[in-house]
């Protein structure tokens, strides 16, 4: 079984990856050094937040991104100027977020809306749903159908936010009359051919978390490789579910093709908080170098209705978290030989497809999480400022 398995593995790899984006490998000094000469060392694909003012855009990408605590977004300014962030220093997925002020004003000279959306991934468009939202369904008319003239490969995302606020059957109400009024916008304006994609969100749970994954999903060429290489480690290791996570930002890069329950995921969100909690307490050794995540990671959690959760490092930024019964991990020894193989394979995508970035020049992964530098600062924080759920 374990040499088909290889051989599944292997074949899976024969997929030719899209050289347009790059992410974290390992064996980054060499790399690195290349990357550095490297003219378009930073044109690295682009996801923007936009929205109308206090909508909630710069506390979405301070909760995902930079471990800030839900409560601590009620003291955000309002943000005046386009603010540019690069969230690759210490995850794996490599890009920048660029945060816009509520008000862009699309005939501004000085606003390059061009230049700005050509080189666009995603588009976020975020929806206070507490608030009236007809004008800010003006906006995003306006905001979607020029990207989309300027650049129709861009994935447009919106997000209906600051769903906590609301009870479930408003939720959906909310849902089906945004989804609805939006499109009538874009049929009357002959722009069926623009597709939209709907979240309900919310910085208080994981929706946003959620949301965000699959935001950034939709932009990894290598998905239905890495898609490919979950169903069949699942399958031949008896695991119901497994995650592919990016352990910094907790976003999902990947999981196996049976469907997401919500709460799987959570658990194990709330997983990898433990994981790095009890590092950073008491794994970190005493010289400066040690980090709270590294190829030693690893977390076993039985919970009390046979459910085990396993959590194994995968590379420097990705970790492999699963969900399985108690009788299928006693089989414990073919679950890490398999798992070994998934590794070695995903290693191996990586590889190849940094090694095509490297040729064509575009952005890779370049510098993985120092400990001394803002890689372990993030891991620490994370460790200080969790999400606010205990375990479930
Ligand atoms: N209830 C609730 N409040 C939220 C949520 N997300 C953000 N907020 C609050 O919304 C307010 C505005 O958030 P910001 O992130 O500053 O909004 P913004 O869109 O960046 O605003 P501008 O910078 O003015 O464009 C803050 O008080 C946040 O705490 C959410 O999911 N639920």
């Amino acid at each position: 079984m374990s040499m088909e398995y290889e051989e599944q593995l292997a074949g899976s790899l024969v997929d030719s990856f899209p050289k347009d984006f790059g992410y974290g490998v390992e064996n980054m000094d060499m790399m690195q050094e290349n990357l550095e000469n490297s003219p378009s060392a930073d044109n690295k694909p682009r996801i923007l937040l936009m929205g109308l003012r206090r909508s909630g855009k710069s506390s979405i990408q301070k909760v995902v991104f930079h471990k800030m605590s839900p409560n601590e977004t009620l003291f955000l300014e309002s943000t005046n100027k386009i603010y540019k962030d690069d969230i690759s220093g210490s995850s794996f997925v490599n890009f920048h977020i660029w945060d816009f002020p509520g008000q862009v004003d699309f005939f501004d000279p000085t606003f390059d809306y061009e230049m700005i959306f050509r080189g666009t991934g995603a588009l976020i468009f975020v929806i206070d749903a507490q608030d009236d939202y007809v004008e800010a369904l003006g906006r995003l008319h306006l905001t979607v159908s020029r990207a989309f003239r300027v650049n129709p490969e861009i994935n447009f995302e919106v997000f209906i936010h600051k769903v906590d606020g609301l009870s479930d059957d408003h939720k959906i109400e909310t849902q089906r009359d945004i989804h609805q009024r939006a499109n009538d916008d874009l049929a009357d304006a002959s722009l069926e051919k623009l597709h939209l994609s709907f979240y309900l969100t919310s910085i208080y749970d994981h929706s946003i978390f959620e949301a965000f994954s699959k935001v950034v999903q939709k932009l990894i060429p290598q998905l239905p490789t890495l898609e490919n290489l979950l169903n069949i480690f699942i399958s031949n290791s008896g695991i119901e579910k497994a995650f592919l996570f990016d352990v910094v930002s907790k976003i999902y890069i990947a999981t196996d093709s049976s469907p997401v329950d919500m709460q799987s995921y959570e658990l194990c969100c709330d997983m990898i908080d433990v994981v790095i909690d009890v590092s950073c307490i008491y794994g970190l050794k005493d010289d400066s170098n040690s980090n709270a995540y590294d190829k030693e990671s690893l977390a076993i959690i039985k919970l009390n209705n046979t459910t085990v959760l396993y959590l194994k490092e995968v590379t420097k930024f990705l970790a492999l978290v699963c969900i399985l019964r108690e009788e299928s991990f006693e089989r414990k020894g073919l679950i890490d030989y398999n798992f070994h193989c998934f590794r070695k394979a995903i290693h191996e995508v990586f590889e190849v497809s940094s090694s095509s970035t490297q040729r064509t020049g575009a952005a890779v992964q370049s510098s993985p999480p120092s400990s001394s530098g803002n890689g372990l600062a993030r891991l620490k924080s994370a460790a200080l400022n969790g999400t606010p759920r205990s375990l479930v």
